[in-house]
């Protein structure tokens, strides 16, 4: 069983899409053989969790069928953790999760932070998995299989205070997944930078790091190259392209570290291992260890 515990650093997820069309990196690794070999490299480059997925988010994706999603994840998650590798699902469906659990995976990362799967939460208790639980709040209802996901951002009338809202329902899924028998000490909260969010609602999110690591449970970033790093490196009215984006998103991973945050969620594991090195030497003056 894996737990969550307290880790001495900031921990590094490395991101592997199997997919056809993520924003950053969609197609690179849909063929397996591809997938293992960028796995491997992610953990080789320091990566302490591999995050599998085989569904992309981005606003407009279209759905896969579950069956094709599972079989995108479930070869190269066994393949990985032949290896040693531990890894992460990120899947919204309880059958794809059960199937990866099977296949070796060892914590599921849900982005609709159970909302989407009623079964969720029977398959992570039972399995006694880790589960990252995050926040969206999509326009439409994430519990439909609906056909393209709505990351229609919120208008300022859709958030008052997105801290506290987003606190609060983390929160309430938390709950949620205490009552379907998910041991607490094994949640994970991420607030969802970018989904259904605006710029400003995810600075202020990550802003609230300590507020948020405050909930009492271990926080997971996951800001790599994305569009609103773009939007703050912009030149001439032009965002920074995502492969632009990494000298930013490490910049996020030191005070990711520096304010308590379990993990980041990065596509470049080595810059993000480097930047939290720094945040942790920063902290201690230097002591090592
Ligand atoms: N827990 C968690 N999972 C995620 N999965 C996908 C994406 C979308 O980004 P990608 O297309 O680069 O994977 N972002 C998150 C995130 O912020 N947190």
């Amino acid at each position: 069983m894996t737990t969550v515990g307290d880790p001495q650093r900031t921990l590094v997820m490395g991101v592997l899409n199997v997919t056809a069309d993520s924003f950053s990196d969609g197609g690179r690794y849909l063929n397996v053989d591809d997938a293992i070999r960028h796995g491997l490299a992610l953990a080789e480059a320091g990566a302490d969790i591999v995050d599998v997925g085989g569904e992309s988010t981005r606003p407009g994706a279209v759905r896969v069928d579950p069956g094709t999603e599972a079989q995108r994840v479930t070869p190269v998650i066994s393949a990985l953790a032949a290896h040693g590798v531990q890894v992460s699902v990120d899947t919204m469906r309880a059958s794809v999760a059960a199937a990866a659990l099977d296949a070796g995976a060892s914590i599921v990362n849900d982005v609709s932070g159970g909302r989407a799967d009623a079964d969720m939460g029977r398959v992570v208790a039972q399995s006694r998995a880790p589960w990252i639980l995050m926040h969206w709040r999509p326009a439409g209802d994430a519990s439909t299989e609906d056909r393209h996901f709505t990351h229609r951002v919120q208008d300022a009338g859709g958030y008052r205070d997105v801290v506290a809202e987003v606190s609060g329902e983390l929160l309430g899924q938390v709950d949620a997944a205490v009552a379907a028998g998910v041991d607490p000490d094994l949640i994970v909260l991420d607030p969802g930078l970018g989904f259904a969010k605006s710029s400003e609602q995810n600075w202020a999110l990550l802003h609230a790091l300590p507020t948020l690591v405050g909930l009492g449970f271990p926080v997971l970033i996951g800001a790599s190259r994305k569009r609103f790093l773009g939007a703050l490196l912009a030149a001439d009215g032009v965002d920074r392209p995502p492969a632009g984006r990494e000298v930013a998103t490490a910049a996020v991973s030191a005070l990711s570290a520096a304010g308590g945050a379990w993990g980041v969620r990065v596509h470049d594991v080595a810059a993000s291992r480097d930047a939290i090195e720094v945040a942790a030497a920063w902290r201690s003056g230097g002591q090592r260890g």
